[in-house]
């Protein structure tokens, strides 16, 4: 076998090196398992490593969580080696009239710097939650902690688990939200050129 035949197999093989810019564990496991299915035969590495956001911790439109997410998509690539793919995370509030919902916008972004963005399906926060978020500079994982009487909700089933009695939980919604972002990479060209 040549040279050429060779590097090209080993990295046909290879692990797919996924750097995630954040360490919470429930945005770990909706990558992997969203990752696991889109790169199937092939097995993926994600790496999570702690980056900035450069957005509020509790961003209040859409505009801002897509912003947080995009920024720490491009500081886990940049951080990570070997990543082909960064993928950051990131929650957020936003205001549909009178009513506040709440959803987890994913991108996903390559070397070149092709970007694909996607987002979970959406909750509503109660006026009960969002006036203690707007008045008292709490984040919504404080204020679920709090009311749950739990500890960690955002490393677990979050407050999307917590809502539905534990049917949705954090990382199968924001799982979904993943494949979306990704569907720039994985889909036919002709819906995008
Ligand atoms: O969309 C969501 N679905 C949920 O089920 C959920 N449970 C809690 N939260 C909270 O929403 C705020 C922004 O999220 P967030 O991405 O900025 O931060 P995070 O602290 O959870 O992670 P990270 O900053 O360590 O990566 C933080 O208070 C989160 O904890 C959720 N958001």
């Amino acid at each position: 076998m040549s040279t050429t035949q060779q590097s090209s197999s080993d990295s046909a093989t290879a692990p797919v090196r996924i750097a995630v810019g954040s360490q919470n564990a429930a945005k770990l496991r909706a990558v992997k398992t969203a990752c696991d299915k889109i790169f199937a035969p092939r097995t993926v590495e994600v790496v999570g490593t702690s980056v900035s956001s450069e957005v509020s911790d509790q961003p209040l439109s859409d505009e801002e969580a897509m912003k947080g997410a995009i920024n720490r998509a491009k500081s886990a690539l940049a951080a990570t080696e070997g990543a082909m793919y960064g993928v950051g995370l990131e929650g957020g509030a936003h205001q549909i009239g009178f009513r506040w919902f709440e959803c987890g916008w994913i991108a996903v972004i390559d070397p070149s710097g092709q970007l694909g963005l996607g987002t979970s399906a959406r909750f509503e926060l109660s006026p009960k939650i969002m006036r203690r978020i707007l008045s008292g500079n709490e984040e919504l994982a404080q204020v679920m902690d709090d009311l749950s009487g739990t500890k960690d909700v955002r490393n677990n089933m979050g407050a999307m688990g917590l809502l539905t009695n534990g049917n949705v939980d954090r990382d199968v919604a924001y799982a979904q939200g993943v494949h979306f972002a990704f569907a720039p990479f994985v889909s036919d060209p002709v819906y995008w050129v």
